[in-house]
């Protein structure tokens, strides 16, 4: 099979987006881990697959997987690229687009300005949604290695912990976010985020991804960190998370609303692959 795709970003967090409405694609995990291998493939932390949606009220769905080829519930960074993508592809001319996803429905808008703000939907944070064995706390013990971490977990579709630390660009993310990823506390696993408060409205941040590794930014992690930051009355509203490839903006009124998140998405290239 000859199959089309777009290698996107959104703040270095890389994809491989491929269009599933005008091409036949069907693609195995082993196949899809094969893409995303850096070395003997095309490379990404993700690959997303747009879909014809299930239902009427919903312009597409889209598919996500996780660089090892697993497939997982929801993508910030990649809800952006995949809103980018379905316009410049054409295959939609408005600027608001309604996606279903494995966990939830989302609403995208396209800015003016080329930005794309995301209705990312409402956190959980009971430790079912996250298959985490534990009983609801608002912070929880976690040991890995030789330290003991003391973490907030938090869904956003996808299963999240957010721990503080004092100095986010020194901290030894690769070593402790490898062990909290697969935490036996996790049925299916977690993504780490790593966070500095810097005030009440800047949080600098590392994520470690579940399935992945350390990216260079994760829409999700910075969600489910400035809901931990405002439901601790850390931050304001309002939150810049400060990453690697740069900034993220996320909203949350701090009750059971939706958490809003505003970012860029940019496309590299378009190729062919024969696999
Ligand atoms: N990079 C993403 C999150 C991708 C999924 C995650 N690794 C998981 O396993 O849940 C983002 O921008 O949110």
């Amino acid at each position: 099979m000859l199959l089309k795709f777009t290698k996107m970003h959104g703040l270095g967090n890389d994809f491989i987006v491929v269009d599933a409405v005008s091409q036949r694609v069907r693609l195995t995990n082993q196949q899809i881990a094969q893409l995303g291998d850096r070395h003997f493939g095309i490379g990404c932390d993700q690959l997303l697959i747009v879909e014809a949606p299930t239902r009427p009220e919903m312009d597409f769905k889209y598919r996500i997987f996780n660089g090892d080829g697993s497939e997982v519930e929801h993508c910030g960074n990649g809800a952006r690229c995949f809103a980018k993508f379905v316009r410049d592809q054409r295959l939609i001319h408005r600027d608001t687009i309604h996606v279903e996803t494995k966990s939830r429905d989302l609403t995208l808008h396209i800015r003016d300005d080329g930005q794309i703000r995301v209705d990312m939907g409402a956190p959980s944070f009971e430790p079912t949604e996250l298959k985490f064995d534990r009983d609801k706390a608002d912070v929880y013990s976690l040991k890995a290695g030789d330290r003991h971490f003391k973490v907030s977990a938090v869904s956003m579709g996808n299963p999240h912990i957010v721990t503080r630390v004092s100095q986010a660009e020194r901290y030894p993310v690769e070593k402790y976010g490898r062990l909290l990823t697969k935490h036996r506390a996790f049925a299916e696993g977690v993504n780490v985020s790593f966070a500095e408060f810097v005030d009440r409205n800047t949080v600098r941040l590392r994520v470690y991804e579940r399935g992945a590794g350390e990216t260079l930014a994760c829409g999700t992690g910075a969600c489910a960190t400035a809901v931990t930051a405002i439901r601790n009355d850390w931050c304001d509203t309002k939150v810049n998370l400060l990453l690697k490839g740069g900034t993220l903006e996320v909203e949350w009124d701090g009750q059971d609303g939706s958490v809003f998140m505003t970012g860029p998405a940019t496309t590299v290239f378009s190729g062919q692959i024969r696999i």
